[in-house]
């Protein structure tokens, strides 16, 4: 398999040579995997004065999957929009067509003091936020900062959403509740936001080729409190592209961290762009202190979700369990009692628990 990997900024240089690591040993033990590696993001700015350079869009096409590790700093925040760090990563997921982003929170059960919320709460939590990814306000035209004829400035976004891009991500939804527990909530703010009205009405459309599977619909500022107050509710949530990113960073304190929330971007045949939740961390980066296991998460979500392989995520995912059942934590995680590690330090007990 050939792998286009995209450090792009921040500590996603750090994170991502850790999931390299991970590669590495399956390609010591035989697994035939090409890696090659290309700049996204404030550094494909630097280089080719976008942040989606050509050639990179043209490696990520050619391969089988991308391993992205983040893009942003605010050094690039007085560049025009159009060459941000961040508009190159909306433009990969667009060019690609990766809809469907799968962000599973997940509580490994030694992380339970490390989570913001009370062991009862959170203990064996697993939920799945399934967010659109290519739609939504993050899209929609018209957009832009003008200046009215009054001579103030307006901001604009749009929210949109057509009907097709919605019955294709609630279907990925629904798939994916049938494989777990039959519950599907989808989150809207139907109650004032047309968009989401209709998101609401075709996802009840959706639902009748699933007659198994329990429906529900929740506003997102109760969803925001629900997760907080009894997350285990939920199991499946569908949600679009500014919801379900707020969303999932929320349900990543859940879990500990969101230096332990991975995630797999997908387009309608399961090709991907496997990238951890999180952002570039300008506040931490070059000092070797992130947590690189989301990362590392995702890698196995491309095993699992592109190349159908359970056995390589089972691999990964129990390296990583291991690692956490003995101890060791980046400072995102850790608690009295465990022993602290780098970046580089978690990455090589990964792969030594490999
Ligand atoms: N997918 C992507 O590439 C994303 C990029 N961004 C960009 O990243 C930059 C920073 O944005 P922020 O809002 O600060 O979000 P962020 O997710 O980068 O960081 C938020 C907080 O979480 C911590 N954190 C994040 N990842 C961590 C990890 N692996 N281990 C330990 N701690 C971790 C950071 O140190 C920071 O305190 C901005 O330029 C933003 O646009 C933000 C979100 C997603
Ligand atoms: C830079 C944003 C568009 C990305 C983001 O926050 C995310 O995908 O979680
Ligand atoms: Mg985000």
């Amino acid at each position: 398999m050939k792998l286009a990997v995209l450090p792009g900024d921040g500590i996603g240089p750090e994170i991502v040579a850790q999931a390299v690591k991970v590669l590495d040993v399956l390609r010591r033990d035989g697994m035939k995997i090409e890696m090659e590696e290309a700049p996204i993001g404030g550094v494909g700015y630097d280089v080719a004065g976008d942040p989606l350079p050509e050639a990179t869009f043209k490696l990520a096409q050619e391969s089988d999957a991308v391993l992205l590790g983040a893009v942003g700093d605010w050094k690039y925040d007085t560049l025009p929009r159009d060459v941000r760090p961040e508009r190159g990563l909306l433009r990969i997921r667009k060019g690609l067509g990766l809809f469907a982003n799968l962000r599973p929170a997940l509580l490994y059960p030694e992380l339970a003091s490390a989570s913001t919320l009370r062991p009862e709460i959170v203990s064996g939590l697993d939920l799945m936020i399934v967010r659109e990814l290519t739609g939504d306000i993050y899209f929609g035209q018209p957009r832009g900062i003008t200046t009215l004829e009054s001579g103030e400035r307006e901001g604009l976004n749009t929210m949109r959403y057509t009907e097709s891009e919605v019955r294709r991500i609630g279907r990925v939804a629904f798939d994916i509740a049938m494989k777990r527990n039959k519950k599907v909530c989808s989150v809207d703010k139907a109650n004032v936001l047309e968009c989401t009205e209709m998101w609401r009405q075709v996802m009840i459309e959706v639902a009748k080729d699933y007659p198994e599977v329990e429906l529900s619909h929740m506003y997102v500022d109760n969803a925001a409190m629900q997760l907080v107050r009894a997350p285990k509710q939920f199991d499946v949530v569908v949600t679009g592209n500014i919801f379900g990113d707020i969303l999932s960073d929320e349900a990543s304190m859940l879990t500990g961290s969101i230096g332990m929330l991975p995630s797999a971007s997908l387009d309608a045949n399961n090709k991907g762009m496997y990238e951890p939740s999180h952002g570039s961390a300008p506040d931490i980066a070059g000092k070797d202190v992130a947590n690189p296991l989301a990362t590392i998460l995702s890698v196995a979500m491309m095993f699992k979700y592109s190349f159908n392989d359970e056995a390589t995520y089972q691999r990964i995912d129990n390296a990583v369990k291991k690692v956490i059942a003995a101890g060791k934590r980046t400072a995102d995680i850790w608690t009295e009692g465990c022993t602290k590690v780098s970046c580089s330090g978690m990455g090589d007990a990964v792969v030594a628990a490999m």
